[in-house]
């Protein structure tokens, strides 16, 4: 406005004059201009470094050079949707944009108070995005309805009203009939209004405001996301089909993230399913008003027994609210991970969008997989919880405990991360099209032998439950589709989530450099290792930088030694146990080769095993085996994936990293040449009854003894050795009893070992690996779950009531708990 001014008096000022007074009022006039165009640069320079001042965070976004494109969709089950929604420049460039600034950025060429209160002006410039209420439609839906008339014959059955005799129209007339129905309509009604979700756009920009101020005390890191992924939500939204938002879990902040990132890059906010323990006074009505929608955590749970009226309505609102073209998001593993272990999904939501596609409701629907990850963990640790005791419930009280705790830490940097939207159209088609988990199941899933494993892809499927959340029975195939889908999700979504300094500061200081010698190594090499597999590292390249920031971070977890600069974890269970909740991120991406080095270490480690070679199918089926143990723990690919492949493709990984040699190594061609020979005569046997030989019985890989590859091996066997002292644990104390009672007894004694120096791993003191445990457990049919006055308990099924039985099956678990002279250099060291 200044500006404008000043010309205006600079134009008169250049007018002829026709007098002298006209001559000097258009003089001061100039010299006044002058002074506000001073003035005006003056304020603006004033305004911009201020601006500065304050709002700079006090670390820049993390910006490595290059990063891998992560996040993409599978290749092999979603080609269509990998090749759609790009913007190649945004995509090729890897770009982080810290969500803070998208205010900053929006208001840079407003006014003064604009551009200094952006955060407050962003969120009152928020799109006003409208949402049905779907509540009528619930209500006229056939399936709800029918819901309402089957349990209103149920309640009937229960009372001395009979009935039966009468005819139908009759008995729908009765009114004792009309009583109950009421009753349970009224009931239905209360279901229908305790799950709906009431956004509210004030709501909305309140809490976006706050959180803004929130994020920039909490993250002093800032908040990052891939700028190519709000690109392509973009494209992906124009499609006009539903988005589906499927984050990984790992803090409360998650779904705070996910709506504030979509909310402020323009999107539509989703609708999402929360656990109805987050229905607390105040923050329920918050979280209510900025789009949650209340579920029960169990649907067919001993609390609510089948109640086909909840389900139905439930159902019913998740389609009706995609078919008025809503976003929607929901937690597949069902709720935040304890370990930082992607958990296994749960099947529930998933399922009733798919059976909206199938039966037509939508035309498709696409599915955002979103990961998000922390420096350092919002909600303090799960170390309690680890140990075994109660998970404390969310109340007014703990949540504002909660809030004020977070916001006086420093957590470091966030990412928040929508991976490629993946259409489940395609999906779905491209799943049917797999056989490998198509088969029928003759068995449940049982202990391992040693011709093991041919149908575990689809074993591990296998959901024992044909009901469907949607009503009907489904089938075998059906429902494990649903379950196909959902692990591919997690899989994906694990291996797309950034990677923080503090997981591979952890996971260094956990397995290769434990001894306390040559961290700072070891961080530089892993990264560069983890950048080399593709991972999305969420730190600067600087490793020097990294480690200090991870320090940091982890604070008292990590003990350091000024004068030697050696670093150490501190040695207590729970710095362990919180160690490994960061480390475990990467654990998730070592598995398949930590698998096949632990299984190696146990054929090695054989009293008759000559220690120098080992053959390929006695590898492969040890580390097969071993999967099938930690199958309740890690999810080792995608299903479109066999697990064998997976595991294949993990020994080239050891025979690329020297671990082992291929010992036809000279004669190589020669080895291909006879297995193609062999290959060949079996397919033109005509005999169907023919037992094929296995081309790969001769292979045989000698064993390395360079540093580098025992180095190579005690890493990876350091991986999964705390899960494998938890499960030996849990065999060691299973007794009848309470689920309760097994569990405290068995962290007692990993305690106890822990203590007494038995044992060196204090994340192995890990209720979540016990309960894992009894779950293999009780697929192995060693033992039987059942609730007794509401508690749940265990027994043992016969014939492993007996010691020695139990003993012999709980080999195959004991088997990979070796005593390897690796571990013990490790210790020494
Ligand atoms: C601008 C700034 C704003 C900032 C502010 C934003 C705030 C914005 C809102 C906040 C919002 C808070 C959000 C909190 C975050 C959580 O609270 S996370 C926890 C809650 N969410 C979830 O759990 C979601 C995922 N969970 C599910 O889908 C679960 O399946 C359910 C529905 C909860 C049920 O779980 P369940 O009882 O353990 O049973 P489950 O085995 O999964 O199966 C249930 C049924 O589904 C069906 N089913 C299961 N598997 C299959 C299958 N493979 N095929 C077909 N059907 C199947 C069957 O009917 C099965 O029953 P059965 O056959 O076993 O009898």
């Amino acid at each position: 406005m200044l500006e404008v001014l000043g010309e205006r008096v600079g134009g008169w000022c250049g007018r002829e004059s026709g007098s002298l007074r006209q001559a000097v009022r258009a003089r001061r006039r100039q010299q006044n201009a002058d002074m506000y165009a001073k003035l005006d640069a003056d304020v603006a320079v004033r305004t911009t470094s201020l601006y500065r001042v304050k709002e700079s965070p006090v670390v820049p976004a993390p910006q490595p050079e290059t990063r891998p494109p992560a996040g993409l969709a599978c290749g092999r089950c979603a080609p269509v949707s990998r090749d759609s929604w790009h913007d190649p420049k945004i995509e090729d460039s890897g770009t982080v944009i810290n969500v803070l600034d998208i205010g900053r950025q929006n208001f840079a060429n407003s006014g003064v108070i604009s551009r200094y209160f952006c955060d407050l002006a962003q969120c009152f410039n928020l799109v006003k995005f409208q949402y049905k209420d779907v509540i009528p439609d619930v209500q006229k839906d056939p399936a709800y309805i029918k819901a309402i008339e089957d349990t209103t014959e149920e309640e009937l059955k229960k009372t001395d009203l009979n009935l039966d005799e009468k005819g139908d129209r009759d008995k729908r007339n009765s009114a004792g009939y009309l009583t109950v129905k009421k009753r349970v309509e009224a009931r239905a009604k209360k279901v229908l209004t305790d799950i709906s979700s009431a956004m509210s756009y004030n709501i909305l920009r309140v809490v976006a405001w706050l959180t803004h101020k929130a994020i920039r005390r909490v993250a002093g890191g800032g908040c990052g996301t891939r700028a190519g992924s709000v690109a392509r939500l973009r494209r992906a939204t124009a499609a006009g089909l539903p988005l589906v938002f499927v984050p990984l879990h790992r803090s409360h902040f998650d779904y705070i993230l996910v709506t504030f990132a979509l909310y402020l890059t323009g999107l539509r906010p989703p609708l999402v399913a929360a656990g109805d323990n987050m229905r607390i006074p105040f923050f329920g009505w918050i979280l209510r008003g900025c789009g949650a929608f209340y579920i029960r955590r169990r649907v067919d749970g001993s609390e609510h027994n089948g109640d086909p009226v909840y389900k139905a309505a439930l159902r019913s609102y998740i389609i009706n609210s995609l078919a008025a073209n809503n976003n929607l998001e929901f937690f597949i593993e069902g709720g935040r991970t304890r370990t930082g272990k992607p958990q296994p999904p749960k099947a529930g939501i998933l399922s009733v969008i798919m059976d909206a596609y199938l039966d037509g409701t939508i035309d498709d629907a696409l599915l955002v997989p979103v990961t998000l990850n922390y420096d350092k963990l919002v909600d303090g640790n799960f170390v309690r919880e680890q140990l075994g005791m109660p998970k404390q419930m969310e109340t007014f009280w703990s949540a504002l405990r909660g809030i004020w705790r977070t916001m006086n830490t420093n957590h470091g940097s966030i990412r928040v991360d929508f991976n490629q939207p993946i259409s489940l159209k395609e999906l779905v088609q491209s799943f049917k099209k797999y056989n490998h988990f198509k088969a029928p199941i003759e068995a449940p899933l049982g202990p391992a032998d040693d011709k093991f494993s041919s149908d575990l892809d689809r074993r591990l499927l296998y959901n024992h439950s044909h009901s469907s959340l949607y009503g009907d029975d489904v089938s075998t195939d059906h429902k494990m589709m649903v379950e196909a889908i959902g692990r591919h999700i997690v899989y994906e979504g694990a291996q797309a989530t950034a990677v923080m300094c503090t997981n591979v500061v952890s996971y260094v200081l956990l397995t290769e450099a434990r001894g306390g010698a040559g961290v700072r190594r070891a961080v530089r090499a892993r990264g560069a290792a983890l950048r080399a597999e593709g991972r999305d590292l969420a730190y600067r390249a600087d490793p020097d930088r990294c480690l200090e920031h991870a320090l940091e971070m982890l604070g008292p977890l990590v003990q350091r030694e000024r004068r030697t600069e050696t670093l150490r974890p501190t040695k207590s269970i729970a710095a362990e146990l919180e160690l490994s909740y960061y480390a475990n991120t990467l654990v998730a991406h070592y598995a398949a080769p930590a698998i096949v080095a632990t299984a190696l270490e146990s054929i090695v480690c054989r009293p008759d095993a000559d220690g120098d070679t080992v053959r390929h199918p006695e590898l492969l089926g040890a580390a097969l085996q071993l999967y099938e143990v930690l199958s309740e723990e890690l999810i080792l690919c995608a299903p479109c994936h066999t697990i064998h492949e997976t595991l294949l493709r993990a020994l080239d990984q050891l025979l690329a990293s020297g671990v082992l040699v291929n010992a036809e190594r000279t004669d190589g061609l020669e080895e291909e040449k006879w297995s193609r020979r062999l290959a060949k005569t079996i397919d033109d046997e005509e005999d169907d009854g023919y037992e094929r030989p296995d081309p790969t019985l001769r292979i045989k890989y000698i064993i390395q003894k360079t540093p580098e590859a025992i180095a190579e091996r005690r890493r990876l066997l350091l991986t999964l050795r705390p899960l494998i002292e938890s499960y030996s644990a849990s065999c060691r104390h299973l007794a009848p009893g309470t689920v309760k009672s097994v569990v405290k007894a068995t962290i007692d004694g990993l305690v106890h070992d822990y203590t007494t120096n038995k044992m060196p791993y204090g994340a192995a003191v890990s209720s979540d690996a016990v309960r894992n445990c009894l779950r293999l457990l009780r697929q192995w049919g060693v033992i039987e779950m059942y609730t007794d006055n509401k508690e749940r308990k265990i027994r043992l099924r016969p014939p492993y009531d007996d010691a020695q039985k139990l003993n012999d099956i709980c080999s195959h678990i004991y088997k990979f708990n070796v005593d390897s002279p690796l571990l013990k250099e490790e210790s020494a060291t």
